[in-house]
């Protein structure tokens, strides 16, 4: 079974338009909860134009006072300051992110070979503090085998590219078959699988054919324009509906 777990972020940057409290981001996770999302999703960035530092001990409070077994993910780039807040919010899964703080959003993956030396003595600390790991990967499996070798637990794979083929079934066909292929390397390493960046309702259920295994999905974007339309609670019903196992 997919779970879901709703990232806040776009909901964060619509009520930074303006110095007030609405549209209230632990307001906004507490209706998609109760709809039934698995978890909540915050990429704290450095400049905090999403989410801020502030709304990370918010929505611990939510977690631990309405929803305990609700999942809390926090992704970001592990700068000393992120790795502060980590200790703050206390989630259960930290996604390490490959983000340089002038990217407009995450747009790769981990060159795991290449930054080892940094995310080791990361992922060790984390995983001393209890938090599963995961890190964000493109869909090519080199390097998958010493993302093994660094801790890792699960694997988030990135599927912007295949989120941008949305009216081009060739190129959408082509990004699945790369999506498949990384995803079954990283399952016969022993990794768990998560996928994330651009999914939507219509493109969720032709990748959970391929990838029946994908653990969680994390989704901002597509759900939050959703619940412009259906409400948050309707865009989670539509999207829990999208994650069901496929035929
Ligand atoms: C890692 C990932 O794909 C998402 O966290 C995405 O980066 C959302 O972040 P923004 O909402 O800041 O674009
Ligand atoms: N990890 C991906 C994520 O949290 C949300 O990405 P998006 O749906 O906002 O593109």
């Amino acid at each position: 079974m997919t779970s879901l777990s709703v990232n806040v972020n776009a909901v964060a940057m619509l009520r930074n338009r303006r110095d007030l409290p609405w549209p209230s981001v632990t307001g906004l996770s507490r209706i998609a909860l109760a709809a039934g999302a698995a978890g909540i999703t915050v990429h704290p960035r450095p400049d905090q134009r999403h989410i801020r530092f502030s709304d990370v001990p918010e929505l611990r409070a939510l977690l631990d006072a309405e929803f305990p077994t609700a999942e809390f993910n926090i992704e970001g780039y592990p700068t000393p300051e992120f790795l502060d807040l980590v200790r703050v919010g206390r989630p259960d899964q930290v996604t390490l992110v490959p983000d340089d703080p002038s990217q407009a959003t995450s747009d790769h993956g981990w060159d795991f070979i290449g930054r080892a030396a940094f995310l080791k003595p990361v992922v060790e600390r984390l995983k001393g503090e209890g938090i599963r790991v995961s890190l964000f990967a493109d869909p090519d499996p080199k390097g998958y085998e010493q993302a093994v070798e660094l801790g890792a637990d699960r694997l988030e794979l990135y599927t912007g590219p295949y989120g941008a083929t949305y009216d081009d079934r060739a190129a959408q066909s082509r990004e699945l078959d790369r999506l498949e292929t990384a995803g079954k390397h990283a399952e016969a390493l022993g990794l768990a699988l998560n996928a994330g960046h651009d999914l939507t309702v219509a493109n969720l259920p032709p990748l959970l054919r391929r990838l029946p295994a994908i653990a969680e999905v994390s989704i901002g974007h597509g759900l939050t324009a959703e619940a412009l339309e259906f409400g948050m609670a309707g865009a989670v019903g539509r999207f829990i509906r999208a994650i069901q196992p496929q035929g």
